[in-house]
């Protein structure tokens, strides 16, 4: 059975050349196209060259119809505009969607529903084992806790991130909510700043920190009277998130339309 073409969006980025690299080097999917934003300087060059090594056939296109109507996956680490674009065309092409991307806002989301309605998407605000992990921990131990333990989340990442907090510290918010019977939307306290007044009892609060090139830190904080327990992820190559997402187009090639997320592909649904 040939194994799945697929479709690496955003491919001059970060993500997007990690991916690029493990999709090349796989024996089980074939790299059928490599897109970029129109007015990026790889248009039309070919990849391997503009990753510095070798040419490799594959040109960096624009034209992301085309590229997306004969795959049968596309793995999508961009920007929310451009992610709502992709979902649109994944399901005109009945191709599994994955996105990493995140800063999605709820308009997005509903744009994402919809396009699921035709094919599967995996979405994840983190691709790593390591933090879909902790998201179940997280929950356990908020489920564990009372509530008059306060649960803070403390998240770093490189100068160049656009969103904050980030989606891993949203999925490890919203996991402990969950934990607490809630959602994280009846419990969120974003970044304080000002005379904030006392903490809000029951609240899940979130800190950012941004600056050189840190991968990823994720510090969930459950501070007690007289003891603190804290649930960390320390990502230090980029490498853990291409393998979650690699592993999520594979898993999705069966599946039939719907949402779906890192849970379902590790097999960690509670
Ligand atoms: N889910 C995860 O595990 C995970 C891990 C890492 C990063 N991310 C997320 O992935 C996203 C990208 O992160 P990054 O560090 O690679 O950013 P980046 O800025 O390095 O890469 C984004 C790329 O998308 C391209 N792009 C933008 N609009 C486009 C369009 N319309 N068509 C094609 N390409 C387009 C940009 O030109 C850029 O090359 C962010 O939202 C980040 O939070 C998620
Ligand atoms: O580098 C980024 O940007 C990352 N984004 C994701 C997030 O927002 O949680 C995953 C970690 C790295």
């Amino acid at each position: 059975m040939e194994q799945p073409g697929i479709v690496v969006t955003g491919v001059s980025g970060r993500m997007g050349q990690m991916l690029a690299r493990l999709v090349l080097g796989s024996d089980q999917a074939r790299l059928v196209g490599a897109v970029e934003r129109t007015g990026s300087d790889w248009i039309g060059k070919d990849l391997g060259q503009a990753m510095g090594g070798a040419a490799n056939g594959v040109i960096v296109t624009d034209d992301a119809v085309s590229a997306i109507a004969q795959a049968q996956a596309i793995i999508d680490f961009t920007t929310p505009a451009a992610t709502v674009g992709f979902a649109e065309l994944a399901a005109q092409a009945r191709a599994v969607h994955v996105i990493g991307t995140t800063g999605l806002s709820e308009d997005d989301l509903a744009a994402i529903s919809r396009a699921a309605r035709h094919a599967p998407i995996v979405r994840a605000g983190n691709m790593s084992l390591g933090v879909n992990l902790l998201v179940g921990l997280t929950r356990k131990v908020a489920a564990t806790l009372g509530e008059d333990w306060d649960i803070e989340i403390v998240e770093a990442h490189h100068r160049h991130k656009v969103d904050a907090p980030s989606g891993t510290a949203l999925m490890l918010g919203e996991a402990a909510a969950q934990g607490r019977n809630d959602a994280l939307e009846n419990l969120r306290t974003p970044a304080r700043d000002g005379i904030t007044g006392p903490r809000a009892e029951g609240s899940i609060g979130f800190a950012a920190i941004r600056g050189g090139d840190v991968v990823g830190e994720h510090d969930v904080i459950f501070c007690g009277q007289g003891e603190r327990i804290v649930l960390r992820h320390l990502a230090s190559d980029r490498a853990i998130f291409a393998r979650g997402a690699l592993r999520a187009a594979l898993w999705g090639q069966d599946k039939g339309p719907g949402e779906y997320d890192m849970m379902d592909v590790l097999g960690l649904t509670s």
